[in-house]
């Protein structure tokens, strides 16, 4: 009986989360896994009144758009009817691209960190993933890639604002390092390489 874990994916955007969420899917369910793969800004009301934020169909401050993913956050973890702690209960492994270190990386230039740290305690007590997979990357390679797959650029992907989020990711790791098991890989790999590495962690973890 293989172990079912709560993985979590993080990086700037583009940086290669959702092709790596995809190919461990692949990978762990040919190796017997029961996997649900997930993702925040989720696809509840909450997570969609948070895109219309990012697509500028609504303004709002930046304080109410970090409480929003906090309480995303709580729903994706205790969703009644597809919650992460009802999928792991069921013995499913969870795959989440993007959890509590978003909040921590993409909101502490402006909002403390110790605060939401704080607000995210509630879903840290919930459920602290068994890995935080960070895929570290240049910002400039990864505004590249978004540039030339997309149309429509949101709001936090620009070239200056993904340095201070790849900075403040590695601020929060420092901080809770010893609280969180996280391993941070070399996103400028191949596909291929990235993902073979982390499934060899992640299968290493689940026997
Ligand atoms: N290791 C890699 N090397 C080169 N291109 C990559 C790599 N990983 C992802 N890509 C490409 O970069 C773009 C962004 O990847 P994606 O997985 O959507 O990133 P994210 O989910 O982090 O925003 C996609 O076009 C994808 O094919
Ligand atoms: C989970 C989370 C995401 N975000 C931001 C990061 C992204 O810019 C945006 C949308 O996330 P996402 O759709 O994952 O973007 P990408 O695939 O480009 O990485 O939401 C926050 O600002 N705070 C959070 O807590």
């Amino acid at each position: 009986m293989k172990k079912n874990l709560f993985i979590a994916f993080e990086g700037i955007d583009g940086s290669g989360k959702s092709t790596q969420v995809k190919l461990l899917k692949e990978k762990l369910s040919k190796d017997g896994h029961k996997i649900y793969s997930t993702f925040e800004p989720t696809d509840s009301p909450i997570g969609s009144l948070i895109r219309n934020i990012f697509n500028r169909r609504i303004e709002t401050d930046e304080r109410a758009i970090a409480s929003l993913f906090v309480a995303d956050r709580l729903d994706h973890l205790l969703n009644k009817t597809n919650g992460i702690v009802k999928k792991m209960q069921e013995g499913y492994t969870v795959i989440t691209d993007r959890y509590y270190f978003s909040s921590y990386a993409y909101h502490s230039a402006t909002i403390s960190l110790d605060w939401l740290i704080e607000a995210n305690s509630l879903s840290a007590n919930i459920l602290k993933p068994d890995l935080n997979i960070y895929i570290d990357i240049d910002p400039e390679i990864s505004i590249e890639r978004l540039n030339s797959e997309r149309s429509n650029i949101e709001i936090y992907e620009n070239i200056e604002n993904l340095k201070i989020v790849s900075k403040k990711y590695k601020e929060a790791f420092v901080r809770l390092g010893a609280v969180e098991n996280v391993f941070l890989i070399d996103g400028n790999n191949s596909i291929n390489d990235l993902s073979n590495k982390i499934f060899d962690k992640v299968q290493s973890m689940s026997k």
